[in-house]
């Protein structure tokens, strides 16, 4: 078992902090957690709560987090200066991992304050941009409409009904089922545009962007980091066409912002492109084909990268513009 807390960045919002639980949170959160009210609506913990089940879980949490199996984080917030624990979020992943189980729960006195939503989302939306899932689920008692809401306000929808074994009630259950994925939680329409909208329809927004293909016939994808839109998927490099700027020219500033590569004009061959409505905007994107550039790639603004192998490209969750992109280069390369 591990014997101190793990390195993991606190996740904040306005009023909360999300962070690994500490020893030093055991006897407040026995408090919270050794509430009937609390523990009636959840599966795995016993009521009433032993002491020093509160330590023993803790570290156990650790354990799970440095294996990247489970984040089961302490909510805090500030008052009157001091950091009081408020309750806990979690998110287990599934064996594939390509989905989460979600769970949490609140001290009674948080109570109608909009504090599990908060939080909950936000380590969804960490969890998405961070993690390899797509599918996000959870469940409540189906004598617990209060928690049903805060489900359906993180945006997952009804998913069906099952039956699950409540420690704290002595046996098996009836709970309603909920999942979602990166479009429910995140609610991600891509950023509507500069320009203005022409009348009647969406602006057209110019991306450039490149398929950069290794000696080995490997292709560069970059993952969109966290509070942008369309976080947690990957894309070619590339950006926005500024006003007055070549979609060249602009490829290579980016490239050169992004990865720290020098890529000249000449070899950029173009290849093909993608004309995509999103919501608030509709993008038209050229994609080039790099085979040639000066630097060794790195991600200059700490953003995950990966080569991949054209047949493999399919695995990776990308913007729905790539779609067609992807079926070609898998073609052409
Ligand atoms: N770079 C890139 N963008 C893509 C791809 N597919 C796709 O739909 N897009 C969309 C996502 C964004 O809405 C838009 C790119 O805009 P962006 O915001 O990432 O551009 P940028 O790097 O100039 O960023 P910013 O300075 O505006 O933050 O194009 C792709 O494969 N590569």
């Amino acid at each position: 078992m591990t014997a101190s807390p793990p390195d993991f960045a606190p996740l904040r919002t306005e009023r909360l902090t999300l962070r690994p639980l500490r020893l030093d949170d055991a006897p407040a959160l026995h408090r919270l957690v050794n509430d009937w009210e609390v523990a009636k609506t959840l599966a795995r913990v016993p009521f009433p709560y032993p002491r020093e089940l509160a330590a023993t879980w803790i570290a156990a949490t650790w354990s799970q987090i440095g294996a990247g199996e489970a984040w089961h984080l302490a909510i805090t917030t500030e008052e009157s200066g001091a950091e009081q624990l408020i309750g806990c979020v979690g998110l287990t992943l599934s064996r594939d991992r390509k989905a989460a189980e979600l769970g949490y729960w609140v001290g009674r006195r948080y109570w109608g304050q909009g504090i599990a939503p908060e939080a909950a989302t936000r380590l969804c939306r960490w969890a998405l941009a961070t993690l390899e899932i797509v599918t996000i689920r959870a469940s409540a008692l189906r004598d617990n409409p209060r928690s049903q809401a805060v489900l359906r306000r993180i945006g997952l929808r009804p998913a069906g009904e099952g039956v699950q074994t409540f420690l704290s009630r002595g046996g098996p259950m009836p709970v309603l089922l909920f999942e979602g994925g990166r479009e429910e939680i995140t609610g991600d329409a891509p950023p509507p545009a500069a320009a203005e909208a022409p009348a009647g329809g969406k602006p057209i927004v110019l991306v450039a962007a490149v398929a950069l293909v290794d000696a080995d016939g490997r292709v560069l994808l970059a993952r969109r980091p966290e509070g942008k839109p369309l976080a947690g998927l990957w894309e070619f490099p590339g950006g926005k066409v500024h006003p007055g700027e070549t979609p060249e020219a602009a490829l290579i500033r980016e490239l050169k912002e992004e990865l720290d590569i020098d890529v000249s004009a000449a070899c950029l061959g173009p290849f093909t492109f993608a004309s995509h409505s999103y919501e608030n905007f509709h993008l038209l994107m050229p994609l080039y084909l790099c085979r040639r550039w000066q630097g060794e790639v790195r991600a200059a603004e700490g953003q995950a990268l990966a080569w991949v192998r054209p047949q493999k490209l399919g695995g990776y969750a990308m913007p729905p513009a790539d779609k067609p992109l992807v079926a070609m280069l898998r073609d052409f390369l």
